[in-house]
């Protein structure tokens, strides 16, 4: 089953400003991991307000869950390139942050707080964080703080998980350890995931299909699916098959860039 579907959607910010999206069609199938890849500007971000109603389409309609998407999504968690943890907050308390203001959790939360305070340990231990529960974001790594953060995406148990480049201000060596922690998530408990992202490695890496998109408009260029099997291993990087997948991305891309300059 399909759990994110656009249908010919278009964007435009604005009645007279210039096209973010074009005649856009695409279908994210329940549990399955998309990367969208494509150069600077070609409206990735701007898929991701759609899909979880931050901002309508102009034209074309865009699916949840079979439910048409007209306004702000809950089941849906988001991480971005800035963990955004608040300074102020333990590690604990930021990750548990949306059970307290999302309205539809609160009073649950309320009444069975010990009950998500284990779930939330719980969890961080899953991504190495066992014992900074108590930490505040300036105590951590900004990989630790990227940890806390997608746990903070997580803790609601999320159909969708949303990542807007969430690895690009990590160090290579931090950001392939966070590949393995989100492949490891994923694979142990599995949800969907829409990561947007310039690594066309990370792409190859962690997702089962592959979008390319152009920009100015930015429409969908390619699709590829990553037959590569499961479970991927960092030593896969290193395979003349994955290179293939990586280069055959990149051709594309560097293909759309010279249209539009
Ligand atoms: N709030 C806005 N108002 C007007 N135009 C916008 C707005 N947000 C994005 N745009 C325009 O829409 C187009 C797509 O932007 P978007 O941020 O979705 O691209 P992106 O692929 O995520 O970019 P990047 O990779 O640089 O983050 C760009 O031309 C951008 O200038």
């Amino acid at each position: 089953m399909d759990l994110v579907e656009f249908e010919n959607v278009s964007m435009r910010y604005g009645e007279e400003g210039p096209m973010a999206i074009e005649n856009v069609t695409l279908s994210v199938r329940e549990n399955e991991f998309v990367a969208v890849v494509g150069p600077s500007g070609c409206g990735k971000s701007t898929l991701m307000k759609l899909v979880t109603g931050l901002a309508p389409p102009s034209e074309g309609y865009v699916y949840l869950d079979g439910k048409q998407v007209s306004g702000p999504q809950k089941g849906v968690g988001m991480a971005f390139q800035a963990s955004n943890l608040l300074p102020w907050r333990t590690t604990l308390d930021n990750i548990l942050l949306p059970m307290e203001i999302v309205q539809e959790y609160r009073h649950r939360f309320r009444a069975e707080k010990a009950k998500f305070q284990e779930q939330g340990r719980a969890l961080l231990a899953r991504v190495g964080l066992a014992g900074c529960e108590d930490k505040f974001p300036w105590e951590l790594s900004g990989g630790m703080q990227q940890r806390a953060s997608i746990c903070r995406a997580l803790i609601h148990k999320p159909a969708l998980l949303m990542l807007d480049e969430p690895f690009a201000a990590l160090d290579a060596f931090t950001r392939e350890e966070l590949w393995c922690m989100v492949r490891d998530l994923w694979q142990e408990d599995p949800f969907t995931v829409v990561l947007v992202t310039h690594d066309l490695r990370e792409a190859v890496f962690l997702a089962d299909t592959v979008y390319v998109m152009s920009k100015g408009p930015g429409r969908i260029e390619a699709r590829k699916e990553v037959n590569l099997p499961r479970p991927r291993d960092l030593a896969v990087t290193y395979t003349d098959e994955f290179a293939e997948l990586v280069f055959e991305l990149r051709d594309h891309i560097g293909r759309i860039r010279e249209d539009t300059q």
